[in-house]
């Protein structure tokens, strides 16, 4: 049975394990979600020991469901929410605080002086980021300035930094590697991602010892052994890289100019530039989508923050439906005369707006407005902020005519919002058989280096159609709905 690969996804609200055979077949999947701290307003933080349980524990769920056990899978590989950031010590290997989520704004201040500054135009060059609390370095240097005792001990040499990869890494091979890949260092905020090291200057400026950061590997390559006392026997890790990049990769978009947008609570858009490293002109982070053999690849990304979280707050928060799915059905059969459109800046809009201090909109209500006009205003507002994020790639990189996209995440499952999109952005939009690409990724990475994956041209044929939404809509309306769109997001930011 040898040949089968475990993916570890390690997520934002929930950690999957998920066994793939050599065919990229999904033979088993589990899940569990774990609890999420708010300790203040606009603070976010996991607990490490939850981190680490909910893999370990959903990698054994789903090898028993498998019914394989350690010597059957080839590798392991790991995808995992980026940017979050642990501290450990390297001894017993205890985080010294809760992880710092990427949500969690903490460190929105230190980020506005950089920007003051001028300090952002360094930052963006050297890292492709912008100066915002979303990444790595604030969060990592707030743990050195707010933990007692970290500072000293990090220069001594006796903490360790990483996100969760590293983390995940270090605990599964019982503290023998610190490492984590160049696709999740590219969100640190202190890593070149055109000289492929940490950046000397970034680190003097954020006041971060060397010391305390992981060596960067290809994203497939080995990565130590997860020792016997976990799985019933020692399995290699081959594979880790960031969930969105992961996705990429699971989606097979392996050539320059393919793009897939992934709409779980928020959606991020990657667009495969290739060998270069585009610098963005409308605010899109420029990031590394993926290293094998020393060499990367790069992306162009745009991420929004609320994208199924808006669904979720017509359940959630207004109690208007009781399953996200009957939001479908709802918007089919709002008034077309009536154009309510809500602008879902929650916490803030990011890319291409990033402007944090915005706050959610609602235009065009009348006393006849019902749950149908706001669920549909909810599902569009995801196609309306695909399209700004569209149309800043369109800008940056110069996509080429009928550039198809491949979307993946839980709100692909509406086919409403789907058709939507592929009318907003006017282009084909294409949704997989294998919905799981994140563990997808991961697995393929890993599998790529274990020897049970093809090359990544023999791969890419493996990917398999659900279904092509085209675009619909006259051209007329969808430029009329675009620009409604644009000035309600004016009027939201104060523009
Ligand atoms: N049929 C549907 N229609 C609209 N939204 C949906 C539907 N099914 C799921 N969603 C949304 O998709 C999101 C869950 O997707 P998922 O990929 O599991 O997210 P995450 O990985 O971020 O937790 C939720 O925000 C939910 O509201
Ligand atoms: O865990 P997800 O799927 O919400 O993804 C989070 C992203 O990696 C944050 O950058």
């Amino acid at each position: 049975m040898a040949g089968h690969v475990l993916a570890l996804d390690q997520g934002t609200t929930s950690t999957r394990a998920m066994v793939f055979a050599a065919d990229a077949r999904p033979v088993a999947a589990a899940q569990r979600e774990f609890p999420q701290h708010y300790p203040r307003p606009g603070w976010v933080e996991h607990s490490a020991e939850d981190l680490w349980l909910t893999t370990l524990t959903t990698a054994r769920l789903a090898l028993e469901e498998a019914g394989l056990e350690a010597r059957d899978i080839a590798a392991i590989g790991i995808a995992n929410q980026r940017e979050t950031t642990l501290l450990w010590d390297r001894e017993s290997g205890h985080a010294v605080h809760n992880a710092i989520v990427w949500q969690d704004r903490r460190t929105a201040a230190h980020c506005a002086e950089l920007r003051a500054d001028g300090t952002e135009a360094l930052l963006t060059e050297r890292t492709g980021l912008l100066a915002d609390s979303y990444f790595s370095a604030t969060k990592l240097a707030w743990l050195l300035d707010n933990v007692p005792g970290a500072r000293a001990a990090a220069q001594a040499g006796r903490l360790a930094f990483g996100t969760v990869d590293s983390f995940l890494l270090s605990r599964l091979t019982d503290g023998a590697l610190h490492a984590t890949d160049a696709t999740n260092a590219s969100r640190t905020m202190l890593y070149d991602i055109r000289r492929g090291d940490w950046d000397d200057d970034l680190l003097r400026l954020f006041r971060i010892p060397r010391a305390v950061l992981p060596e960067v590997r290809d994203s497939a390559g080995p990565f130590g052994v997860a020792a016997a006392r976990y799985f019933g026997g020692p399995v290699a890790v081959c594979g880790m890289a960031g969930d969105q990049q992961a996705a990429l990769t699971g989606q097979a978009c392996f050539q320059p100019g393919m793009v897939k947008s992934t709409y779980g609570t928020g959606c991020f858009m990657l667009l495969n530039t290739g060998a270069q490293a585009v610098a963005s002109r409308h605010r899109l982070l420029t990031t590394v989508a993926c290293q094998i053999g020393g060499r990367r690849t790069y992306a162009l990304e745009g991420a929004i923050f609320v994208a199924g979280a808006a669904v979720q707050w017509l359940r959630d928060g207004l109690g208007l439906v009781a399953e996200a799915a009957e939001t479908g059905a709802l918007a089919a059969a709002a008034d077309p005369e009536q154009p309510v459109v809500l602008v879902p800046a929650f916490v803030g809009l990011g890319a291409p707006h990033w402007d944090s201090e915005a706050r959610g909109a609602l235009y065009g209500l009348t006393r006849g407005t019902t749950r149908r006009e706001l669920a549909r205003a909810a599902l569009e507002s995801v196609g309306y902020q695909t399209r700004d994020l569209l149309e800043a790639m369109r800008a940056d990189a110069g996509l080429a005519e009928g550039t198809v996209i491949r979307v993946d995440g839980g709100m692909t499952a509406s086919d409403w919002s789907m058709q939507f999109l592929a009318d907003m952005l006017g282009a084909p939009v294409d949704r997989p058989r294998v919905a799981e690409t994140t563990a997808l990724g991961a697995a393929y990475l890993a599998g790529l280096e274990a020897g049970v994956f093809p090359e990544p041209e023999a791969f890419a044929a493996l990917w398999a159609l659900d279904r092509r939404f085209a675009p619909a809509m006259a051209e007329e309306r969808r430029a009329m709905l675009y620009a409604r769109w644009q000035t309600a997001v004016r009027r939201t930011c104060g523009r």
